[in-house]
């Protein structure tokens, strides 16, 4: 049984049609990448996974629960990380897993050798008693990436998982993504294609509100960016900063 299962998604908003038909499986040992330049469905398709939004048509299955008809037993039972995600500004990191940890409904101890674990290993022990509101962007996104993992859940979705790392931080973070899909299932939505490349065992190429191409960038001979550029055009690339220098 895949771990995540959409068939036939399809959500509007208005005249725009975010996601149009989408279908894909993503099993646990895999870490997929759900790639697409701006605007091509990616959070729509993320919200739609955890029971934020209702879709207008197709079925979803997470953990063989069904997001739409039982959102809060999928947010137990997955880890997220929303795009534009901050933690709580009027609580320290501390605080703010600990209260995680506790609607997880974790062992107390559990949480704390939890907390201290992901503050060593994302370097925020000396932030761990300052307000959020007083930490900078990375920061606030190394405590959103542990709140995602705390509770070791079967299915994590994060939405661009290196957003505002430095370059150590974002190595230690893809080792770990990639450790953690051996066992689990990790679904990863982004726009840069040498991350997807990288780390992804299979990714998903979306524009328009549609999955176009599926591979496997470290079995494929074509390289990632070929291909994304051959199915999502320079219409595409345009939207996707990291390639922008592609353009004429
Ligand atoms: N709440 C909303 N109301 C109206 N339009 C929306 C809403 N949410 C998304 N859209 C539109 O749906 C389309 C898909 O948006 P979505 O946020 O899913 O794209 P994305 O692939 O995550 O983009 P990005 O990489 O820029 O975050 C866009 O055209 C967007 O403007």
């Amino acid at each position: 049984m895949a771990a995540i299962r959409v068939d036939g998604l399809s959500k509007a908003f208005g005249t725009v049609r975010a996601v149009d038909g989408m279908s894909f499986t993503v099993d646990r040992g895999e870490l997929y990448g759900f790639l697409g330049p701006n605007g091509a469905g990616k959070t729509t398709t993320i919200r739609a996974l955890t029971g934020q939004i209702r879709p207008d048509a197709g079925t979803i299955s997470v953990l063989e629960t069904d997001p739409v008809a039982d959102p809060l037993e999928t947010r137990r039972r997955v880890g997220i990380l929303p795009e534009r995600g901050t933690p709580p500004s009027f609580l320290t990191p501390r605080e703010f897993l600990s209260f995680v940890g506790r609607i997880r409904e974790m062992n107390p101890d559990v949480v704390d050798y939890q907390i201290d674990q992901w503050a060593d290993r994302l370097a925020f022990e000396n932030k761990l008693e300052t307000l959020h509101t007083d930490l900078s962007r990375g920061q606030q996104q190394k405590v959103m990436l542990a709140q995602a993992f705390l509770h070791e859940p079967d299915v994590v979705l994060i939405d661009e998982p290196l957003a505002n790392l430095d370059p150590i931080v974002q190595e230690q973070v893809k080792r770990f993504l990639h450790q953690y899909a051996e066992d689990n299932a990790v679904f990863v939505s982004t726009h840069n294609v040498d991350v997807a490349e990288e780390i992804c065992t299979r990714v998903g190429i979306v524009t328009d509100g549609r999955l176009v191409a599926e591979c496997d960038p470290q079995a494929d001979e074509q390289p990632l960016l070929e291909t994304f550029l051959e199915h999502v055009g320079a219409a595409g690339a345009r939207d996707t900063p990291e390639i922008e220098s592609l353009e004429p």
